[in-house]
């Protein structure tokens, strides 16, 4: 089964790659919401995959380095679209000592528009 937990944050970038004129090579802020799916057997005593305040714990050092900061200066995030971060994304939450167990990586920008990365090169 695939559970997950919503996270947002709130951080401004810049699209240093877009074609001259794009409204996105502006700096502009967007108060991002981050999707984490994990998945797993059910473990029939607590009836859960995972405790939900597990994976809270396992993406707050992920947060915490996107939460009001601007995107381009971090690193690996200097071209900060919305494929990059919830790529990067997953690369740090796979570095961790006791890995999640990632499913998908959901990242929107805004309400209308976003990403799904499920660990694909
Ligand atoms: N494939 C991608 N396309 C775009 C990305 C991206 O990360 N991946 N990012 C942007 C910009 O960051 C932009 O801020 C968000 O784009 P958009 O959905 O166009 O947002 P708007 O709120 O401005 O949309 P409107 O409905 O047109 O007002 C652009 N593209
Ligand atoms: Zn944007």
């Amino acid at each position: 089964m695939e559970i997950f937990r919503e996270f947002t944050f709130e951080a401004a970038h810049r699209l240093p790659q877009v074609p001259s004129g794009h409204k996105c090579a502006r700096l502009h802020g967007h108060s991002y919401r981050l999707e984490v799916h994990v998945q797993g057997e059910v473990n029939p005593t607590p009836g859960w995959v995972m405790d939900f305040a597990d994976i809270k714990a396992a993406v707050k050092p992920v947060i915490d380095q996107l939460d009001h900061y601007y995107l381009n200066e971090v690193p690996g995030l200097e071209n900060p679209t919305s494929e990059n971060l919830a790529r990067w994304t997953w690369n740090e939450l796979t570095k961790a000592d006791k890995p999640l167990p990632l499913s998908a990586i959901v990242v929107r920008e805004t309400c209308t528009s976003g990403c799904v990365y499920r660990g694909e090169s």
